[in-house]
């Protein structure tokens, strides 16, 4: 059986068959209702600090690239916000499309972005990362929009390192790099319960969707674009629209931070 991807053969309309939660009661992502969120003035701020002498690597995973950390202490965390408890980052990563009018995974009352960044958490009370993403408050992941405009002077020091990594299976190291500073300056953001976007789709995710984007420019965006899906020796094809559509809200609740 061919593994997962984004083509027509192994796209996300293809996930269930391997995947049958794809199908399931609480899916990722979501097209976000302004409207339709409620306030919840119980919502904590956003407590997010990261060591960036937990960085590790780089590495093209053959679906996205991901910036990898060393998670064996507390010294990256995620606290606050609709979470309890402490979740540690264990990666971060991207998605994005073959034009600006698309990419992102979240959408805004149907507005896509050209691309979405993840930062992914898991909850110290469970043993390790791989116990607590098969558990229903087992990860958290915070996303962060992208809008064209101004080039991201931080976003460029991962893009630097894309040349190590071009195919699938590559991995460089990468070091001492802050993920704070690829947040955006208002924290404010919608909260819902879901799922992994990408196979296994698992329903352990809470999602903490930032409302304001940060900037990326026209070139960098041809940066993230110059990745490959193939691994060295297979014919290239562009990493490109790795990205899954929004899935039904099956009656979940989205809660907003701010008024
Ligand atoms: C390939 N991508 C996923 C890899 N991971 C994963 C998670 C659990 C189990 C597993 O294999 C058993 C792999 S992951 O937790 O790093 C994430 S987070 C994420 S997203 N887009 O929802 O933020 C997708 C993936
Ligand atoms: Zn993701």
């Amino acid at each position: 059986a061919h593994a997962w991807g984004y083509a027509a053969n192994n796209g996300p309309d293809k996930w269930v068959s391997n995947f049958p939660i794809a199908d399931g009661p609480r899916q990722s992502p979501i097209d976000i209702l302004p409207g339709g969120a409620s306030y919840d003035s119980g919502l904590k701020p956003l407590s997010l600090k990261y060591d960036p002498s937990n960085c590790l690597e780089i590495l093209n995973n053959g679906h996205s690239f991901q910036v990898t950390f060393a998670d064996d202490s507390d010294s990256s965390t995620l606290k606050e916000g609709p979470i309890s408890g402490v979740y540690r980052l264990k990666q971060f990563h991207f998605h994005w499309g073959a034009s600006n009018d698309k990419g992102s995974e979240h959408t805004v009352a149907g507005t896509k972005y050209p691309a979405e960044l993840h930062l992914v958490h898991w909850n110290t009370k469970y043993p390790s990362f791989g116990e607590a993403a098969s558990k229903p408050d087992g990860l958290a992941v915070v996303g962060v929009f992208l809008k064209i405009g101004d080039a991201n002077a931080s976003l460029q020091k991962v893009l630097d390192a894309f040349n190590d990594i071009r195919a699938k299976g590559k991995q460089t190291s990468f070091a001492d790099f802050d993920p704070s500073t690829l947040l955006p300056g208002c924290l404010d953001y919608w909260t819902y319960d879901g799922s992994l976007t990408t196979p296994p789709l698992l329903e352990s995710v809470t999602w903490i969707v930032c409302k304001e984007p940060i900037s990326v420019s026209c070139e960098q965006m041809a940066k993230f674009r110059s990745l490959l899906f193939s691994a060295e020796g297979e014919p290239e094809c562009c990493m490109v629209d790795n990205y899954r559509p929004p899935q039904p809200l099956k009656g979940r609740p989205v809660r907003a931070s701010f008024q």
